[in-house]
């Protein structure tokens, strides 16, 4: 199980720091959609010159246009690129061609999906890796409910499962639960007082539910 670490609303400087303090922990860096959009592609190629052997996700969170812009990620460093899960076929199918030509991974961000049968459409055009997720002003009026997010991939078992959403130490142990692939987590880490101990903890309870625990079926 992977632990990517989201790097959302922080300045550059403070994203180089956070994968400093929690590189020990972490299986993949995250350069969130705000981050690239206010330093542009440099902060992934900076990102990935920096830590070339860590498993790189660009968050571009790409709607259309997505020949391009998955390029743009590619060529920037990433290893993952993001793309919305309502976005037109046509766009989910280019995107997948452009990561088959460099060797890379579509991510497609399933905010908002609440049917399986776009799910089923995905798994159709030959989406591998999805994310489950909580988006950041839906946590504002609740919390994620577990069980209608994997419900939804529950007949999906060949997809790896990536999930998203404010977890943090609490709600943690429930998520391992449903035995996700990749555990994303932005600001139960980056806004940790102590970085290094909350991405420490995080990895150990991973590690102890994945020795307890057999894969997901
Ligand atoms: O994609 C995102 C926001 O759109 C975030 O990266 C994701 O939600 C993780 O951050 P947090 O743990 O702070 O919710």
């Amino acid at each position: 199980m992977n632990l990517q670490l989201a790097l959302d609303r922080m300045s550059e400087k403070d994203c180089f720091q956070a994968i400093e303090d929690t590189k020990e922990f972490i299986d993949w860096i995250e350069v969130g959609t705000g981050v690239i959009k206010e330093y542009g592609m440099q902060i992934i190629r900076d990102i990935k010159k920096a830590f070339p052997h860590m498993t790189l996700v660009a968050d571009m969170k790409t709607c259309d246009a997505g020949k391009h812009e998955a390029a743009q990620a590619f060529e920037a460093g990433a290893d993952i690129t993001t793309v919305m899960a309502f976005s037109a076929d046509q766009t989910i199918k280019d995107t997948l061609k452009v990561a088959e030509n460099y060797q890379g991974r579509i991510m497609v961000d399933l905010l908002g999906v609440k049917e399986e049968t776009r799910i089923q459409e995905l798994s159709g055009l030959g989406v591998g890796l999805v994310s489950l997720h909580f988006g950041k002003d839906m946590q504002a009026s609740g919390e994620m409910a577990e069980e209608d997010l994997f419900s939804l991939v529950k007949n999906h078992p060949h997809f790896d499962i990536a999930v998203a959403g404010g977890i943090n130490l609490d709600s943690l142990p429930s998520i391992l639960d449903n035995r996700p692939d990749t555990l994303i987590v932005g600001s139960g880490i980056t806004k940790n007082t102590d970085r290094h101990g909350a991405a420490s903890e995080m990895k150990g309870m991973m590690m102890n539910h994945e020795a307890n625990h057999s894969n997901r079926q």
